[in-house]
């Protein structure tokens, strides 16, 4: 049987609602949720497979989008997060008893500082953004996978890190970064 992908692209992507404005997050805990409140819908949100971004068990990709980190509180339990690895560029903040992780914050100088990163599934609201692009596919491969299962149909268009729009963003930052001015940007 082929691996499950992830449950909000196993059978079909739903598109979500050009007009939804957010809405309540919460952690799988049977009781005490952490809930963080978003008021926007999720950009850029798309299919990873890196090894770090939180995934449902049994899913070979965590599914991951982006809003601004002042569209983001924690409005319920917030005692109950932890930052999981405080090294990384993206401080996953997760719920210490059941291990979901709820909102991603940049705090160093970063192309993306400013936006937190999020699983809408966590949501039990409809019209979020729906997965633009699988990244990180490959990084599938150093978690187990054999390497032909990468060829499975993901639905989606697929990159090895980002998609071209978000490394061009990167790659801009850092172009600036290091002085150089561009025109008409
Ligand atoms: N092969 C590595 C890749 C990990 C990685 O670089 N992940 C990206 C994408 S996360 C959401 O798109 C990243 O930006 N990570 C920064 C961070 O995690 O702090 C692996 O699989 O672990
Ligand atoms: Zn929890
Ligand atoms: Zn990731």
């Amino acid at each position: 049987m082929a691996p499950s992908l992830h449950p909000l692209i196993d059978n079909g992507i739903t598109p979500g609602s050009s007009s939804f404005s957010g809405g309540k997050l919460h952690c799988r805990c049977a009781s005490d949720q952490v809930e963080v409140t978003l008021n926007s819908n999720v950009a850029h949100n798309h299919a990873c497979g890196c090894s770090k971004c939180w995934k449902p068990s049994g899913s070979l990709f965590s599914i991951v989008g982006v809003v601004p980190r002042d569209a983001v509180s924690v409005t319920a339990n917030a005692s109950k997060l932890s930052i999981v690895d405080k090294e990384a560029t993206i401080q996953r903040n997760a719920c210490k008893d059941c291990g979901v992780h709820l909102f991603g914050r940049i705090e160093k100088d970063h192309p993306f500082k400013g936006l937190d990163f999020v699983h809408v599934e966590l949501s039990d609201e409809k019209g979020w953004q729906e997965p633009q692009f699988a990244g990180f596919v490959s990084s599938i491969i150093e978690q187990g996978s054999h390497p032909k299962e990468m060829d499975e149909a993901v639905g989606l268009q697929t990159y090895d890190v980002l998609s071209p729009v978000l490394m061009d963003l990167i790659s801009t930052f850092t172009a600036q970064k290091s002085g150089i001015r561009f025109a008409n940007l």
